[in-house]
């Protein structure tokens, strides 16, 4: 029988574990989202039952355009970094679908859709006045580590689109099922969301499974989406703690009344708790 030497069964276990497992990894990845995706968050059940009110509702519409309104920025920042044509060729559509030509416009003149579908003004929303403290500082610091971290974490921290297309498929049912606002011209923003983000998601995936090739960059790519995920359920501990109970609206926060321009059917209906 062949002997092996203590010394190289040590050798031998160490490069098995320094040679990461493509399959392996991405089932890290997917667990992630498993565990932390924001569509377990108590706001997002109460949007997609039907039990927010619809003042609670808008303060979603005015936050999260927030976020929908940096994703471009933080697009731009990223390809600025890059010295490699194909990763910006491959990148640049992402500015696109948000921002649109100057007729069609794209995902924020879509949100600003929604906004005016449950009864505000769209240009207050666009102004961004209003936005809670706590959801300019969750989404601004995405766009710092965007800017900062390394290209593979800055990659990788984009993945938890892996779990959009449920929670944006969920949101059309939950919506169109609970509310009067909603029809195809309020949600076209998350139909075209469910054409969009495929593609991006397996370009994404595809470069974190290619570059992060030693355990330490897995583990930082890891890293990267696990604070993705707290970005988002940071968006909505501040929302749910300003106008779900016990109701404390910080400072600046939108009060509940202010661009109101439009009676909404769902204005009538007895849903919930109300501001
Ligand atoms: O409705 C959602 O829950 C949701 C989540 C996410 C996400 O997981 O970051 C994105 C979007 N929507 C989205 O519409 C979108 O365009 C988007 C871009 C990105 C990104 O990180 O680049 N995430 C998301």
């Amino acid at each position: 029988m062949m002997r092996v030497s203590r010394s190289a069964m040590t050798a031998w276990r160490s490069i098995l574990q320094q040679t990461p497992n493509r399959q392996s990894f991405e089932h890290r990845l997917r667990a992630i989202g498993a565990e932390r995706y924001h569509d377990k968050h108590p706001f997002h059940v109460m949007l997609h039952g039907g039990e927010c009110s619809l003042t609670q509702v808008r303060a979603w519409v005015i936050n999260r355009f927030y976020y929908q309104s940096r994703i471009p920025m933080k697009d731009a920042a990223f390809m600025s970094r890059s010295d490699n044509p194909d990763l910006r060729r491959a990148w640049r559509r992402r500015i696109e679908d948000h921002d649109g030509g100057i007729e069609e416009g794209g995902g924020i003149r879509r949100w600003l859709k929604l906004a005016e579908a449950v009864g505000l003004d769209p240009d207050y929303v666009a102004s961004t006045k209003g936005v809670l403290a706590g959801t300019r500082f969750a989404v601004d610091a995405y766009l710092h580590f965007v800017r900062e971290k390394p290209m593979l974490e800055a990659v990788a921290s984009s993945l938890t689109e892996m779990f959009a297309p449920k929670i944006h498929s969920d949101r059309i049912a939950g919506l169109l099922k609970h509310y009067a606002f909603a029809d195809d011209r309020a949600l076209a923003y998350f139909r075209q969301r469910l054409n969009e983000a495929p593609e991006e998601v397996a370009f994404g995936l595809g470069y974190v499974l290619d570059h992060a090739d030693t355990l330490e960059k897995q583990d930082a790519a890891a890293s990267a989406l696990t604070f993705k995920t707290d970005v988002l359920w940071s968006q909505l501990d501040t929302l749910y703690s300003a106008y779900v109970t016990p109701g404390r609206i910080p400072p600046g926060g939108w009060d509940g009344h202010e661009a109101v321009v439009a009676f909404s059917p769902d204005d009538d209906l007895p849903k919930g708790q109300r501001l």
